[in-house]
């Protein structure tokens, strides 16, 4: 008998069958404005006072933990790009919030409106901010936010999980124009589609913008297109939506949203020194109740989603404080400069034989000659000084460099660009080119600014823009942003493009993320982590085109299995690369902190490739990994490489997230092999095992409860072992918590995986093409050939349709190179570069296998007997 506790039944809340909606991510700020309006102090003694001990034990100090934990500032109203651009000198005087130099807070409309092209299209777009309704009014909400849950003390209302979820409020705090932006209500109502790339049969008359999909009426597109053989409908499953931390909402306020006043005044106290399975908290002081009310509104309409607190104006503060500094021009980019990770990346013998060290070169920035670079250095010389015309601050904008001579011959470029280039420039002919067409034959090019990147040895200067490519139809919609399937016109390959409206970024406080997730992605060389192509920018988008996984989500894969689920021996398969994936990942210093079979997409060889990193966080202070132990047993202690590092955002999906984000002490790395636990135990069974009915239920669940196992499954003893192992609650006990993925890699239950074969293994699961996408492009060029009628009418639907408006603009946008983005610009991080290597092995558009309704059938070659061809017997 096995001595694991065995549970009769599946929790009735996931039985077989049941129409999920879950593992959207939620997106929770948690309380900036509250902690501001509550007084807390901002310092990080504070905060380390908060989490000095767990499990009685220190833990890292607050000055170990990520920046992003200690933002308490209130949010600057958010200032448009067009704020950055034609800022002025004017002073914040009014304003309580430090605002980047140049930045009129004061005035945000004002400035929309005296923007350039941006502007122009946000007045389109955008509601004038006079008009978007108020965030939840602090005392309003009070009396209505369910102050009874809120007076009882925190420990009953654990012990008793059933008490009330907090209430529900249709205020979204989600200000309109997000809204229109993306073309319904706001990402609370907002649903995704799925990422399996499926076209309908029947979809009635679709024109060029692929307005015919359902995002208008709230009805996921895919899921519409989803005659996907088995696919439950996920009506509100996957959306990214804001939301604060619900538990906490509910039970009172977090430890890390709590100020030390409120530690040593006595509320909360000792504790807060968690243990695994009891977290004492109280109510929140009456100032504070606003905020929790703020909780509630943004509660609504959230279950399972993807809970994110990331300091986002810590780049502001960055700007802020480099342009006090003196403004230096230097080139190294002050967010995410590669950190010693990079500067000292692991050594080659130190890597396991089955990953691919990401190559690193450390280019030191460099104002003179550049051998890399065939044309001679730009000049540093401040433009702006010389045209008094110029908007711009002097200072702030450094003098464009050769690609903008592009621009220039294009008749794009300011006056002051051309003043300063001299007009000695290339002509590019064609209207339609590419900004970097000219380059293509030429030595791989940099700006200054990647030449400093840790990855700028595998990229170059930007050789696409958004007119490069064609949209075949949206794969998905995220919290933040939009993936499109889009051709490249001149190769016809597919690529999977996500696309973000910085002022949505800006405005919804992203920035941070949409950097780290170019970073990361960048960063990234492995077999499971989904390839960059090229990312750029323009005046409005951030773009990302990736790898196109035809196979879609492994999530959609699981569901087409008629029981959900998957026999062990698959579950190994995936689970195993999953590991080498985040052990790479980990290596390099990040924490992926989003692990679900959402965010898992399937090749089309049926081999996995992560994605979605916009909740990772770059480990600070990032140390080599070491080999420990003898030449015989050896291990690589990845562990090490984010020793130390602590960071405490809620970040996470709710029935993936681990006990210590919970908490709210911080956590490590660590929380991906709990996830990793979640993932084989919802592969295995087809559901997660801290589910319940309610958020609250459910983050009690994963507090409290020991993992069970249904006994209407065979799953070995080994397998549980290491799901149990897994999701051990303290994160200090958990196996990997000693030397990282080696602890799991030599788990029994990985005993016959050949680690350094695993892309040679045959995976389970083979997506292939059943039916033919529906051919958008083709159908737009006929319109646009033949029938000029049509095509006024279609502008009309345009002029209607604000989201085919967006569309349109993002696909005809000018690439805006690196060196022409201001110092002082938030996106200035953002890096516009095309991978060197463009031999890639993208599906062509029009292949048999390229796209449209994918099922997933066995592979023939993976047959029982062979299943462990590829690993130790
Ligand atoms: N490379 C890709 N190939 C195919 N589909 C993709 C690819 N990248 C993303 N998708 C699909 O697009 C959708 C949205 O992508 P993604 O999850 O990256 O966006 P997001 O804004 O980061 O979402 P989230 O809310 O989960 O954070 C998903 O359904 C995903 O499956």
């Amino acid at each position: 008998m096995d001595n694991l506790q065995v549970l009769s039944q599946p929790p009735a809340t996931v039985s077989e069958g049941e129409q999920r909606s879950r593992s959207v991510s939620l997106s929770k700020l948690i309380p900036r404005s509250f902690r501001k309006a509550s007084g807390t102090p901002t310092n990080e003694s504070s905060a380390g006072s908060v989490n000095s001990l767990e499990n009685g034990k220190p833990t890292p100090s607050a000055t170990n933990r990520g920046a992003e934990d200690m933002e308490l500032r209130e949010t600057p109203e958010s200032p448009s790009r067009a704020h950055f651009r034609t800022a002025s000198n004017t002073e914040n005087s009014s304003s309580a919030t430090p605002q980047p130099e140049g930045s009129e807070e004061t005035k945000p409309h004002q400035q929309i409106q005296t923007g350039g092209k941006l502007s122009a299209r946000l007045k389109k777009i955008f509601l004038p901010a006079s008009k978007l309704p108020e965030p939840p009014q602090p005392a309003a909400e009070i009396s209505t936010a369910g102050s009874a849950p809120l007076q009882s003390p925190d420990r009953k209302s654990l012990e008793n999980p059933d008490l009330p979820e907090p209430p529900t409020s249709s205020h979204t705090h989600e200000p309109l124009h997000t809204a229109s932006i993306q073309g319904v209500a706001g990402p609370n109502r907002r649903t995704r589609s799925p990422s399996t790339p499926i076209m309908p049969s029947h979809v009635p008359t679709p024109d060029a913008t692929g307005k015919s999909d359902n995002r208008h009426n709230g009805i996921n597109q895919g899921s519409s297109n989803a005659n996907n053989s088995g696919v439950d409908r996920r009506s509100t499953r996957a959306d990214t939506v804001r939301s604060s931390n619900p538990y906490f909402a509910f039970q009172g306020l977090p430890p890390h949203a709590l100020s030390s006043q409120d530690f040593e005044g006595g509320n909360i106290s000792a504790s807060t020194r968690n243990n695994d399975s009891s977290v004492l908290m109280t109510p929140p002081p009456t100032s504070s109740t606003a905020t929790t009310s703020y909780f509630y509104s943004e509660f609504s309409a959230t279950s399972n989603k993807s809970l994110n607190d990331i300091n986002e104006n810590e780049e502001m503060e960055d700007f802020k404080a480099a342009n006090s500094k003196g403004n230096s021009n230097s080139p190294s980019g002050k967010f995410f400069s590669p950190g010693p990770a990079y500067k000292s990346s692991p050594s080659p013998q130190h890597l396991p034989s089955d990953l691919t060290p990401n190559p690193i070169v450390i280019v030191e920035p460099d104002f003179e000659e550049n051998s890399l670079s065939p044309l001679p250095p730009p000049a540093l010389k401040d433009i702006t000084q010389d045209d008094p015309s110029s908007p711009v601050k002097p200072g702030l904008r450094r003098v464009a460099s050769e690609p903008n001579a592009i621009k220039v011959a294009n008749g794009q470029g300011s006056g002051t660009v051309k003043k300063a280039l001299g007009g000695n420039q290339p002509k590019v002919s064609s209207a339609n080119a590419s900004p970097g067409d000219a380059y293509l034959n030429e030595e791989p090019r940099r700006s200054r600014r990647l030449r400093n990147k840790s990855f700028s040895n595998k990229f170059k200067e930007v050789i696409v823009g958004p007119q490069s490519f064609e949209k075949i139809k949206l794969l998905g919609q995220g919290d933040v942003g939009k993936v499109y399937l889009v051709k490249e016109k001149k190769t016809n390959r597919l690529y999977a493009l996500k696309i973000f409206s910085k002022e949505e970024m800006i405005k919804r406080k992203k920035i941070k993320r949409i950097l780290a997730e170019q970073e990361i992605l960048a960063t990234s060389n492995h077999p499971f982590i989904v390839t960059l192509y090229h990312s750029f920018q323009s005046e409005d988008y951030l773009y990302l085109c990736m790898e196109y996984c035809m196979g879609g989500e492994f999530f959609r894969a699981l569901q087409t299995r008629k029981t959900k689920c998957i026999e062990e021996d698959d579950a190994r398969f995936y689970s195993s690369e999953v590991v080498a994936a985040i052990e790479y990942l980990h290596l390099m210093g990040f924490i992926y902190r989003d692990l679900k079979p959402e965010n898992i997409l399937l090749h089309k060889s049926g081999h996995i490739m992560l994605s979605d990193f916009d909740l990772s966080v770059q480990a600070k202070d990032t140390k080599n990994p070491v080999v420990k132990g003898s030449a015989q047993a050896s291990l690589l202690d990845t562990k090490i490489c984010s020793d130390g590092f602590r960071t405490n955002s809620f970040v996470g999906t709710e029935e993936y997230i681990a006990p210590e984000v919970i908490r709210g002490n911080g956590h490590t790395a660590a929380v991906d092999w709990w996830t990793l636990g979640i993932l084989i135990y919802e592969m295995l069974f087809g559901f997660t095992p801290f589910k319940a009915d309610t958020t609250n239920k459910t983050f009690s669940n994963v507090l409290k409860n020991e993992v069970t196992f249904p006994n209407n499954n065979e799953v070995s003893r080994n397998c549980k072992d290491l799901i149990k192992k897994l999701l051990i609650k303290s994160e200090t006990k958990r196996l990997g918590s000693k030397f990282g993925a080696s602890d799991i890699k030599k788990h029994p239950f990985f005993k016959r995986v050949q680690w350094s074969l695993l892309r040679n293994q045959e995976p389970p699961l083979i997506p292939v093409l059943t039916e033919n996408g529906y051919d958008f492009t083709r159908l737009s060029n006929n319109v646009n050939k033949g029938n000029i009628k049509q095509d006024a009418v279609d502008n009309d639907k345009e002029k209607a349709d604000p989201i085919a408006e967006q569309e349109k603009i993002m696909f005809e946008e000018k690439v805006e190179r690196d060196d022409i983005v201001a110092d002082d610009d938030p996106f200035h991080d953002f890096n516009s570069m095309s991978l060197m290597k463009q031999d890639n092995n993208s599906l062509i558009y029009g292949d048999n296998n390229s796209y449209g309704k994918i099922s997933y059938t066995p592979n023939q070659n993976r047959s029982r007997s062979n299943s462990h061809r590829f690993f130790k017997r």
